[in-house]
């Protein structure tokens, strides 16, 4: 069932209760590999990344209890064992490269195979983190389809300097500066929302952090781990998104959010296409007065624009729900991806539905909105928040419409679409043949 059916041009109306956020919780999940006691984790979402890696844990021989409807799970990593002849970590996914530190930590090897590419958002570099387990004593092998890294000692505590403030090797510097023998310093770190809450996952486990959610972290390495309890907060792309499918079917969502200050610059974003976000009481909504329209600059010869790139700027991963928003809204406005290279390539398919679109290079699209669009049969690529995207425009257009190869949809959101039927959608996966 990776298909979906919309029957689009129905305001969607009611109450969402966020999930956590994928790139939080898969962090937080390998880092638990770090300590040998009991962690248990509240709001753990049903999403098919934390399935993959909860597999890869039982085949270890660690200890997992689930229970995504209460949303805990326990995890012990007491008898865990890892053998590269015999362990693959998974594939298809950005995360398991993260599972790296915490294996060369326990076990002096780990084993990371050539598909951890995850969105194909275009070049997905892993040559940052080679350096990081380079820097920290590892050493590093080719071998055909995968990469094999070793190390004979505890890891070195080490300072390095990014070229990029990249998440996941930020993450990966705070996984292996937490196991090794002194301070480590990280310099141009990423500081997202969901690097700020791994990193405190981390203080809970007993590591001394400095820095969080700032570009400078230092990490005092080599304190024994131990157990606890730790709770997910509500993850700020679902919050924006079900924002946005109210605002773009012309209904009105109300999402719980208790971290409305990871939103000014999201909420001015919302503005430059007429939606106003509201947040009280720890719930956000976002009004619309009339039809959706980019607001003009005063600068002459400039385009209202949407600039994506590492926190704090706008978040490349929202950007796509944005370009929804653009085709739906009368004026032009253009969206500028300074992060990846090959994230803009499905644009063609937003024509599918009458859209005007302008690709003008790898990094930059120009919407010419407001136009009346039709129903249409689109295929997603292989990237979580343009199916939404796609699914977005869908549901804001009168009639039947299908999303081809929807399900990286399930890698981040659970319960996505039994969500968006709570709020009035009339969408389905479609029943394989
Ligand atoms: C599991 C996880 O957490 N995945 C997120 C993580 O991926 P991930 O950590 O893989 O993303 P990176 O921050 O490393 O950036 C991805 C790629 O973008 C390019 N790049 C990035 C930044 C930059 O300033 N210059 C540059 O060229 C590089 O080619 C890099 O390989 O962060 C991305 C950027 O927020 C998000 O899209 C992903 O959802
Ligand atoms: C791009 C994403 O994830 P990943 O890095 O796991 O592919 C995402 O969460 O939007």
């Amino acid at each position: 069932m990776s298909h979906l059916i919309v029957h689009g041009g129905r305001p969607l109306r009611g109450q969402i209760l966020p999930s956590a956020n994928k790139n939080a919780v898969l962090p937080v999940l390998c880092a638990t590999l770090l300590s040998d006691k009991p962690i248990r984790l509240h709001n753990v979402p049903e999403i098919t990344d934390v399935k993959k890696i909860l597999d890869i844990f039982r085949l270890l021989g660690s200890q997992v209890a689930v229970d995504f409807k209460a949303g805990t799970l326990d995890l012990h990593h007491q008898h865990t064992k890892f053998d590269p002849l015999v362990h693959r970590l998974p594939e298809e996914m950005r995360s398991s490269i993260m599972l790296v530190p915490p294996l060369l930590a326990r076990f002096g090897v780990a084993r990371l195979e050539d598909d951890v590419k995850g969105c194909t958002l275009g070049v997905r570099e892993i040559d940052p983190h080679v350096e990081v387990f380079r820097r920290f004593g590892g050493v590093v092998e080719r071998t055909a389809g995968s990469l094999i890294i070793r190390t004979e000692a505890t890891l070195q505590a080490n300072d390095h300097w990014l070229d990029y403030a990249s998440v996941t090797t930020t993450e990966n510097f705070v996984l292996a500066a937490a196991s090794a023998n002194g301070v480590s310093t990280l310099t141009n770190a990423a500081c997202e929302p969901h690097v700020q809450e791994f990193c405190r996952f981390m203080m809970m486990l007993g590591v001394p952090i400095q820095g969080v959610g700032t570009s400078r972290v230092t990490v005092q390495g080599g304190a024994q781990l131990g157990g606890g309890e730790f709770h997910f907060e509500e993850d700020f792309h679902e919050i924006t998104t079900f924002l946005a499918l109210g605002a773009i079917t012309d209904g009105e969502i109300r999402v719980k959010n208790t971290a409305p200050t990871q939103f000014p610059l999201i909420d001015r974003t919302f503005q430059k296409f007429g939606i106003e976000i509201e947040h009280r009481d720890g719930w956000s909504t976002a009004h619309r007065d009339g039809p959706l329209k980019v607001r003009q600059p005063f600068t002459a010869n400039t385009l209202t624009k949407v600039e994506a790139a590492p926190w704090p700027y706008f978040p490349v991963d929202l950007l796509p729900i944005f370009i929804a928003l653009g085709v739906q809204a009368q004026g032009s406005a253009l969206f500028w991806n300074k992060v990846y290279d090959g994230a803009l390539g499905w644009s063609g398919e937003l024509s599918k539905f009458g859209a005007h679109v302008f690709q003008s290079d790898p990094h930059r699209l120009i919407t010419f909105g407001g136009s009346p669009l039709v129903p249409a049969v689109v295929e997603s690529p292989y990237i979580i928040r343009v199916a939404i995207a796609l699914l977005m425009v869908a549901a804001s257009v009168e009639g039947e419409s299908q999303i081809m190869n929807a399900t990286p949809i399930r890698r981040a959101h659970p319960g996505f679409i039994e969500n968006l039927r709570s709020v009035g959608a009339e969408v389905e996966w479609m029943a394989d043949e």
